[in-house]
């Protein structure tokens, strides 16, 4: 379970050089609510520059809020971030960041020690997992030559080795191909019946259509409207959740 409490990030970003320098400060996220419970998927849906990315980032203890919390099963992220730590698994897209030098095997392994799990333990989860994953054959390979799909494979068994309660998907399937990304939104459904609490941050409405439970449409910082494709649906009159959003922040561009 997540609870979002009036969560708040301003960034101070130093602009100008010498007398002319100045300190303007971004008001990235402003006092943001929601929850997702347990087996439901929460798309966070915004534009570029929203507030996604930072508000994911503050869920997961990267990134300390300016104001505000969030419960992460009853933990609070500022007072106990270790413990929430090991509660939470995240994926972003893009480039997904793994050692080049190191096989996939040993990859995974340094995020379970990172993560506190104990070496035979890691060891029964990564056999598990590369069965799963279907990636036995390039286990032991470094990762540095690996295509794009077998990176991401990587990414996920590396995200979920501590088995996390909560999963946040940052823009996951950003350039990715069509393959790939539903490898990721199988994923997805799979957390969600294995009852975890998800969050899934798009700017694509039809991904975020399709997989998600609610969607929380943020805009400029702040969460605007939260509910069910129907229910967003219904409320604006419109006959899609891109209709929905156009008509949300489309004017205040
Ligand atoms: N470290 C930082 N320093 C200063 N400003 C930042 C920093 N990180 C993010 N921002 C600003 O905060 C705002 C929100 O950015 P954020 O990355 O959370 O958006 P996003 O919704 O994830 O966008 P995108 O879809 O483009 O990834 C933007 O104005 C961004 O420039």
């Amino acid at each position: 379970m997540i609870e979002v409490k009036k969560l708040s990030k301003i960034f101070k970003d130093v602009q100008g050089k010498g007398m002319k320098k100045s300190t303007k400060e971004i008001h990235a996220v402003k006092e943001i609510e929601f929850s997702v419970k347990d087996g439901e998927v929460l798309g966070l849906l915004g534009e570029n520059g929203a507030g996604k990315t930072t508000t994911l980032r503050m869920l997961a203890t990267m990134l300390r809020p300016t104001a505000g919390t969030a419960l992460i099963n009853g933990v609070d992220i500022i007072k106990a971030p270790e413990q929430v730590r090991n509660q939470i698994g995240i994926l972003f897209g893009g480039e997904v960041g793994l050692y080049d030098k190191l096989t996939a095997r040993e990859n995974i392994a340094y995020f379970g020690a990172l993560n506190n799990m104990e070496k035979h333990e890691i060891d029964i989860r990564i056999e598990m997992l590369a069965k799963k994953l279907d990636m036995i054959d390039y286990l032991d390979r470094r990762t540095g030559k690996f295509s794009k799909g077998m990176k991401q494979k990587v990414s996920i068994a590396r995200c979920i080795v501590h088995d996390p309660q909560v999963m946040l998907f940052d823009e996951p399937t950003s350039g990715l191909d069509v393959t790939a990304a539903r490898l990721i939104h199988d994923f997805i459904k799979e957390c969600r019946d294995m009852g975890k609490a998800v969050i899934f941050s798009s700017h694509t409405m039809t991904e975020v259509e399709k997989l998600c439970d609610r969607i929380a449409i943020i805009h400029k910082g702040s969460v605007i409207v939260v509910g069910t494709a129907l229910e967003l649906k219904e409320k604006y009159q419109c006959e899609t959740i891109e209709d929905v959003f156009i008509r949300l922040v489309g004017d205040g561009r």
